[in-house]
């Protein structure tokens, strides 16, 4: 875990900096032998830079932004792949671009060697050094990050203080901020701190803190930002719109929605065009979300209209805000002339009439309904989350149902769309799990729309998007801040500290897993529970953990599952030739910087021949249920080679 040190002031200035001071928990943690731990944190406006491909190259950091004396080629182009268009290209031709990579992974192999021999290691009695802090002021930072790690070890009452690790960052002059840091994490911070209690045991000590702030201008006090008693509130409120038979009725939804993309897909496998998978897979989940929560139609995989386009400014703005060194929306006038600010809230404006249209027509529809209230209560026209909502009787102001429903709609899109984007670079880079996946779907599916109980037999499947959560946890991030004085282990934690939760470490953390930069799906047995943060001790948290866990977990789950498994039943993928590397930002959750450009081909399957032989299929329950291969439907193309068959 980092921690980021100081008043709110402090850190306001570290929103738009790096943060003055970055402290993180040392390794030896006297609590939880054996047990998870948080791992390092990274700022959250200064988000990771992940590694180009997922097993071999280190993994590193990229500042967000430039900051004076930097250079602004290292910025994170915070473009928003959910726009559904291409970024904006950098400056410079591909050449240049190619020779910048080149020497960047040059300065990052020689840094992780430094790290690996040791250089910034500072003996300190008992303790790894592990802290990463004293971070210069904000407009020197690059000048002077890292000094030799003198380690702090000092000792606050009868406490001790976590150690400190302080330097220049003129000894790595020259790399941007935050490529260091996982090297450092991974050479210095094997384990840092348990995120139970801040999650979990003592979570009621922990605000939301920055990201609240960030979010309120789009998601108010919806139940993301919320805390105290207001979240309470909401939580009870809005949990039980997420019953079972909600979720079962969601399957078809999912089904019917992907396969619009898949006809999108067959069309551009038609003509031999090249798709950009990440754009289509943000419009595939906003079709989703916005069906489910307020049963309202974006059919963005059709139509730009207006109502799409306000989405993704507003998101792009969200993005903006949580990555960008200067908060400009608080600057008095500036707000109001910026064409940017006025866009956005011109889009913010759109979108909330739009809610409180879909709001009034479904207070009208729920009048009108011969209403016999219950736990599993559905409405079959309008299955919505909104319109469970207004027939509980949710005694709610409209401005809080609103925030509510923006809150889910960007909190079920963004990820989902992330969620896929990722599981199918992962899949294009591993043809043996692509195959077996596919033989999977094949026996359970064939040519059948999903259904409930096909969840429990779509059990690889499943674990490919355990493993994918696991490599590419959305967010990457989670955000808190301190109320009260707590103590984590023996380190005291003030009042005001915001704490930065490294998921991405943590799913990465070699301590925690054997080959933990490989995709195995494999590592989760296919008879086995569904891994959560329960059953895997807090050491995998894709949903978070504790009271504010994902509400949408289930939801997700089959989201995912339904959308992979009906795409990649008619489709092979392959990273398109000539495709930019695919290399990763961060918003909210984990972008491309380019797009995932993919190039999809119709499969053929084989024939099918005719067998008496059954075939086994787990459930999720571990028991064995038979089904008869022969439902495997004869491939429509034939003569290419099918990966059906392992
Ligand atoms: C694969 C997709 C998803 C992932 C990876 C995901 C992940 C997460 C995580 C990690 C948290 C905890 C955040 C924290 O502790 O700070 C969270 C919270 C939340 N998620 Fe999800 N989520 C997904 C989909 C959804 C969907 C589909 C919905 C709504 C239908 C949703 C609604 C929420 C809400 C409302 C919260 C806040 C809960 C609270 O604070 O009480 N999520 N999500």
């Amino acid at each position: 875990m980092l921690r980021v040190l100081g008043p709110t002031s402090q850190l306001k200035t570290a929103l738009c900096f790096p943060p003055h001071h970055l402290r993180a928990l040392p390794s030896s943690r006297p609590w939880g032998a054996g047990m998870a731990s948080a791992q390092l944190l990274q700022f959250s406006r200064l988000p990771p830079q992940f590694p180009r491909t997922t097993s071999q190259s280190p993994t590193y950091y990229r500042p967000c932004h430039s900051a004076a004396g930097t250079n602004p080629r290292r910025s994170i182009r915070c473009w928003s792949s959910s726009s559904g268009r291409s970024p904006e290209p950098e400056s410079g031709d591909s050449a240049v671009k190619d020779v910048e990579r080149l020497l960047e992974e040059k300065r990052r192999a020689e840094l992780a060697a430094r790290i690996a021999s040791g250089e910034f290691t500072v003996g300190q009695s008992g303790l790894v050094p592990t802290i990463l802090s004293g971070l210069g002021p904000a407009g020197k930072f690059l000048a002077e990050f890292v000094e030799r790690l003198g380690g702090g070890g000092g000792r606050e009452g009868d406490r001790p203080e976590i150690p400190q690790a302080r330097g220049s960052i003129a000894a790595v002059g020259g790399q941007a901020f935050f490529i260091p840091l996982y090297e450092l994490f991974l050479t210095y911070v094997a384990s840092i701190s348990d995120p139970r209690r801040i999650l979990r045991d003592n979570s009621k000590a922990y605000s939301k803190g920055i990201l609240a702030e960030i979010l309120e201008f789009v998601m108010g006090t919806g139940l993301i930002p919320a805390d105290g008693e207001i979240w309470r509130v909401r939580r009870r409120a809005i949990v039980p719109a997420l019953h079972q038979k909600y979720v079962a009725a969601m399957i078809s939804l999912f089904g019917e929605a992907s396969n619009r993309l898949c006809d999108k897909l067959d069309a551009a496998a038609s003509d031999g065009e090249d798709v950009e998978m990440e754009s289509l897979f943000s419009r595939l989940t906003l079709d989703i979300i916005g069906k489910a929560v307020f049963n309202y139609e974006f059919d963005s995989l059709s139509v730009d209209n207006g109502i799409v386009e306000a989405v993704y400014t507003v998101l792009r703005e969200a993005e903006m805000r949580s990555t960008s060194p200067i908060p400009t929306w608080e600057i008095p006038i500036w707000k109001d002339i910026s064409p940017r600010q006025k866009k956005a809230n011109e889009a913010l404006k759109l979108i909330n009439t739009t809610l409180d249209e879909l709001i009034a027509i479904c207070k009208r529809m729920v009048e009108q309904e011969e209403l016999q209230f219950h736990e599993e209560y559905m409405n079959e026209q309008d299955p919505s989350i909104l319109h469970f909502l207004l027939a509980s009787g949710d005694d709610v102001s409209s401005k809080q149902l609103r925030d509510d429903l923006m809150t889910m709609l960007i909190a079920g899109h963004e990820t989902s769309a992330a969620v896929l984007t990722w599981t199918f670079y992962l899949l294009s880079q591993n043809p043996r799990v692509m195959a077996k996946l596919q033989e999977e779907v094949d026996t359970v599916l064939g040519d059948r729309f999903p259904t409930i109980e096909d969840m429990k037999k779509l059990k690889y499947t499943t674990r490919v998007i355990n493993e994918s959560l696991r490599l590419y946890p959305q967010p990457p991030v989670l955000i808190r801040r301190s109320q009260e004085n707590d103590v984590l282990g023996k380190y005291p934690i003030t009042r005001g500290e915001d704490i930065f939760i490294s998921v991405w470490n943590l799913h990465r953390s070699p301590k925690h897993w054997v080959d933990a930069e490989k995709f195995n799906p494999e590592r989760w047995p296919l008879d086995g529970p569904n891994p959560n943060e329960t059953n895997q001790n807090f050491s995998y948290l894709p949903f978070g953990g504790g009271p504010r866990k994902c509400v949408g977990d289930m939801f997700a789950t089959f989201e995912t599952v339904v959308a992979t498994a009906m795409l990649v039943r008619r489709f092979n993928f392959q990273i398109a030739v000539g495709a930019p590397p695919v290399e990763m930002t961060t918003g909210a959750t984990i972008h491309t910087t380019e797009g995932l450009k993919m190039t999809v081909t119709r499969r053929t399957r084989p024939p099918v021949i005719p067998t008496l032989e059954a075939k086994e299929v787990l459930t999720i329950d571990g028991s064995n249920q038979i089904s008869n291969g022969s439902s495997i439907p004869e491939g429509d193309q034939q003569g290419e080679v099918s990966t059906a068959r392992l």
